[in-house]
């Protein structure tokens, strides 16, 4: 052999020998890890045809039928509470067992990550921050917005008095059908957008300066557009969103003006600042960092978090109540004992029943019920595999896990034969726990709780004061609608009087 072809040959060998070398090595890794902790392998879900794509269609199928949820329950069914499918060409472990869910949430916190799954998807809507990325610059951007939320929950009452008389007067109270879930979520974005930005997008009033009706579209637009951007996966890259892209740029702007005015005017504000001024994430925010992309990136990550919960939450519960006379009665009988006082924080606080109502409204209808990870690196999850479904199961880096609320607050095994019912009652003996994930756990877990809570009682003890009757006026069934969050995709009807 020629001195030159011996060069080609060891050019070509000598990768090939280190990528061996490397993968064997990696797969021994593996084969240790898995071994030393017991792991056998999961039940997993028969497929046909290359990379899961028929996992995929048929999960896509289920998703516009409307019955997402229960495709995914009948596989939980068929499988119990943990298994293994490929989909779209990446390998997903769905689990339901809260002793798995503890483990992702907390033991093994550092093992996983949801940035590289939400941040390349939502990256031209609303760049890294609390509720996109990991590690250091989650844990940051997390220290800088929880203690502002915690502070927002005791902050004025009187601004949800304040709107809620702007919602009023959009209730007929003669008694004909209205749906009040669209009515809800402008109610929400003028109380939210108050708190994010100090001032209200005034979706209620007549003379908001704001041209709400753009906002809203785009904040609906750019929830679309992310919705297929996390869809495609990789394949975003082909994506062409003209509405997206438009929506970005109205969004990014609007807030972007709100920023500008803060600094603006920060000067005279601090001359002036005898007075109490109202407590406003953006200028928490300005406090600390005058990197403006970053400020407007903080505060899409929240009010991404924060736009429709609150809404929908009331919508669901108004929805059940409706359907529910008996729970209704009682709950009215609970907040008749306050008379026509307006609440304070102490009376939301004392109002133990309607905290039962809300509780159960979260587990029969959890606002986002699917909730995922990516394994950083090689690891496991405690339970799952075996004939038995008790061993520990070896997780490859890149594994997808993903569990589901809807399904997990439905579980026979924990919540009874009557788990598919409205039942309040039930949280006189239950406690919340790992199989109750409404606002997640862990390092994790939603720091807009309080806030949101208190949004939500204060709005039902309202409305059960300003009407005597609130009854149901539609016959069809709650219809599930996913985008971001999951909601009632044939609205509330309800005659109130
Ligand atoms: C009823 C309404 C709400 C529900 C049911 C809810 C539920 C959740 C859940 C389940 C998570 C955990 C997601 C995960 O594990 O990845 C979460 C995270 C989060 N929520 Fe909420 N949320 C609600 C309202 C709000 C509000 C009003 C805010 C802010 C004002 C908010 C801010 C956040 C943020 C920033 C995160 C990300 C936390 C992190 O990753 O460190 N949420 N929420």
């Amino acid at each position: 052999m020629n001195r030159s072809l011996e060069v080609a040959w060891a050019l070509v060998a000598f990768p090939l020998i280190i990528f061996f070398f490397n993968y064997i090595s990696k797969r021994w890794r593996r084969y240790l890890l898995a071994s030393s902790r017991g792991c056998k392998p999961a039940p997993r879900h028969k497929q046909k045809g290359p990379f899961g794509l028929d996992f995929f269609i048929k999960s896509m199928k289920a998703s516009l039928d409307h019955r997402r949820m229960e495709f995914t329950r009948d596989l939980f069914n068929k499988y119990d509470r943990t298994w293994q499918v490929t989909n779209f060409g990446k390998e997903f472990i769905f689990t339901i067992d809260p002793m798995n869910i503890q483990w992702v949430m907390v033991h093994d916190f550092e093992s996983w990550g949801l940035e590289p799954l939400r941040l390349p998807a939502v990256a031209p809507y609303m760049g890294p921050g609390v509720f996109t990325t990991d590690g250091q610059f989650w844990a940051h951007a997390r220290a800088q917005v929880k203690p502002i939320l915690g502070k927002a929950q005791f902050s004025d009452l009187s601004r949800l008095e304040y709107h809620f008389q702007n919602f009023l007067p959009l209730l007929p109270r003669d008694g004909s059908a209205v749906d009040v879930q669209p009515l809800l979520e402008r109610l929400g974005t003028d109380i939210v957008t108050e708190f994010i930005l100090g001032e209200s997008v005034g979706t209620l009033t007549e003379n908001s300066s704001v041209d709400h009706k753009k906002f809203l579209g785009a904040l609906s637009d750019a929830d679309a557009g992310v919705g297929k951007r996390f869809l495609l996966g990789k394949l975003r890259f082909f994506l062409r969103d003209k509405n997206f892209d438009k929506a970005c740029q109205i969004a990014h702007k609007y807030v972007d003006e709100r920023i500008d005015a803060y600094f603006n005017t920060v000067a005279t504000r601090k001359s002036s600042s005898q007075e109490p001024q109202p407590l406003v994430l953006l200028n928490e925010l300005a406090k600390e960092t005058d990197d403006r992309k970053l400020i407007r990136s903080q505060i899409l990550n929240i009010l991404q978090a924060a736009e429709d919960g609150a809404a929908i939450i009331i919508s669901n519960t108004l929805f059940l109540l409706s359907r529910h006379p008996d729970v209704q009665r009682t709950l009215r009988e609970e907040i008749s004992t306050i008379n026509a006082q307006i609440p304070t924080f102490e009376v939301l606080k004392s109002m133990k029943y309607l905290r039962k109502v809300i509780n159960e409204s979260l587990r029969v209808l959890p606002l986002a019920p699917n909730n995922s990870r990516v394994a950083l690196k090689d690891t496991i999850l405690p339970r799952g595999g075996g004939p038995h479904g008790k061993d520990p199961v070896f997780v490859e880096k890149g594994m997808i896990y993903g569990t589901n609320s809807y399904i997990l607050h439905r579980d026979k095994e924990t919540w009874g034969e009557d788990a598919d019912d409205f039942k309040p009652e039930r949280w006189e003996t239950q406690r919340h726990g790992w199989h109750y994930q409404a606002f997640g756990g862990g390092p994790r877990t939603c720091p807009g709780q309080g806030l949101v809570l208190t949004q939500i009682s204060y709005t039902l003890i309202r409305l059960f004061q300003e009407f005597k009757a609130i009854e149901s006026r539609d016959e069809r069934p709650w219809l599930e609608s996913i985008k971001l969050t999951m909601c009632n995709g044939n609205g509330v009807i309800l005659s109130l009087r």
